[in-house]
C-alpha cells in the first residue's frame, strides 16, 4: 500500500491563525477594541513554560493583548483563586486560561470553576462542558485540542463525517470526553477506548477515524490501523533520543508512526499535527469570547 497523506498541522494552523488576525483587525477598526488573553502560570515547569510563551507570542501576533501573570509554585490556593476573580472583572481580559497541571496543593477543579463560563477559553468549565455535551456546541466555548482536531478531520475528509466509525483512545477531560461529544455530534459513531479496554488492538482496527490521546508514546502500533484510516495523534511525549548527542530529547506521539504511515489513509504527525492547532484554536476562542462579551454576532464557525 502507498503511504498514507500527512495532515500538515502547520499550515493548517497557520490558515486559521491568519484568518483570526484579520477578524480581530477588523474588531479593531469596528470598536476600537483587541482580544485580551490572560495567561496564568503556576510554577516554573520547563514544557508549560514553553507552551506558555508560544501562546502569548501567538496571541500577540493576531493582534490581541496578552497578559501573562507567572506565579511561584508554592502560592497560596487563595491567592490563584484571587487572581481569577481580578480577571473575571477585567473588561480587557475576555480570555482566561490557567495552565495545568497545578502545583498538587492547589485544587484544579475549584480553580476552574471559579473562571466566568464566558472567558473560560479552555473550554474545561462545567457549563462549557454541559454546552457541549447536550449539542450546544454553538453557545459554548469548546476545548482547544479536540477542536483542533475536528478541523484537520474536516479539512481530511470533507465537512461529513456521518456514519464514519471513530475510536478515542483517551478517557480525559482535556481530549478524549470532549472529542468523542464532538465526533457524537457530527453523526459518528463513538467508541471511547481507555487503559481498561479489552482487546483494545481489535477495537481499533474498527475504526475509520482513530484519535490517539493516552499520553504513552508510541502504544498503538500499526497494524492496529485499518487500512486507508484517518488517524489524529493528539499524543506528545518527550523522551530521551541519545542519537541526538547526550541529555537530548524528542518528542513523539502515543501512534508508532513509522508503522500507521504504512496503513493509514492520512495520518497526522508529532510534532506538527495537532500541537500548532491546539494554540491557533485557543485564539479562535479567545475572539469568540470577546465578541460575545461585546454583544456582536457571531462569525462563521471554523468547523
Ligand atoms: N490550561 C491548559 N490548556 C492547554 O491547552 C494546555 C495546558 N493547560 N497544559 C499543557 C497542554 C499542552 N498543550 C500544548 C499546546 C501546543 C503544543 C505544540 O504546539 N506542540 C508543537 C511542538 C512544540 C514543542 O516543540 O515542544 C507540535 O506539536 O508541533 C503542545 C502542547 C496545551 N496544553
Amino acid at each position: 500500500m502507498t503511504d498514507a497523506r500527512i495532515i500538515d498541522g502547520k499550515a493548517v494552523a497557520a490558515s486559521v491563525r491568519d484568518e483570526i488576525s484579520s477578524r480581530a483587525a477588523g474588531l479593531l477598526d469596528a470598536q476600537g477594541i483587541r482580544p485580551g488573553l490572560a495567561v496564568v502560570l503556576v510554577g516554573e515547569d520547563p514544557a508549560s513554560q514553553v507552551y506558555v510563551r508560544n501562546k502569548d507570542r501567538t496571541a500577540e501576533a493576531c493582534g490581541f493583548n496578552s497578559i501573562k501573570h507567572t506565579l511561584d509554585a508554592a502560592t497560596p490556593e487563595a491567592d490563584v483563586l484571587a487572581l481569577v476573580e481580578t480577571l473575571n472583572n477585567d473588561p480587557a481580559v475576555h480570555g482566561i486560561l490557567v495552565q495545568l497541571p497545578l502545583p498538587k496543593h492547589i485544587d484544579e477543579s475549584k480553580v476552574l470553576r471559579l473562571i466566568k463560563p464566558e472567558k473560560d477559553v479552555d473550554g474545561f468549565h462545567p457549563v462549557n462542558v454541559g454546552l457541549l455535551t447536550t449539542g450546544e456546541r454553538d453557545h459554548a466555548l469548546v476545548p482547544c485540542t479536540p477542536a483542533g482536531s475536528l478541523v484537520l478531520l474536516k479539512r481530511t475528509l470533507g465537512d461529513t463525517l456521518s456514519g464514519q466509525n471513530a475510536v478515542v483512545v483517551g478517557r480525559s477531560n482535556i481530549v478524549g470526553k470532549p472529542m468523542a461529544s464532538l465526533l457524537l455530534q457530527e453523526s459518528c459513531t463513538v467508541t471511547v477506548a481507555h487503559s481498561r479496554t479489552r482487546d483494545l488492538p481489535d477495537v481499533v482496527r474498527a475504526a475509520d477515524i482513530v484519535v490517539a490521546a493516552v499520553g504513552r508514546p508510541e502504544m498503538i502500533r500499526g497494524d492496529w490501523i485499518k487500512p486507508g484510516a484517518t488517524v489524529i495523534d493528539v499524543g506528545i511525549n518527550r523522551v530521551p533520543a541519545p542519537d541526538l548527542g547526550e541529555g537530548k530529547n524528542r518528542l513523539i506521539g502515543d501512534v508508532a508512526f513509522d508503522e500507521a504511515v504504512q496503513h493509514a489513509g492520512a495520518i497526522t504527525p508529532v510534532p506538527g499535527g495537532v500541537g500548532p492547532m491546539t494554540i491557533a484554536m485557543l485564539m479562535a476562542n479567545t475572539l469568540t469570547a470577546a465578541r460575545r462579551q461585546l454583544g456582536l454576532p457571531e462569525e462563521t464557525p471554523l468547523f
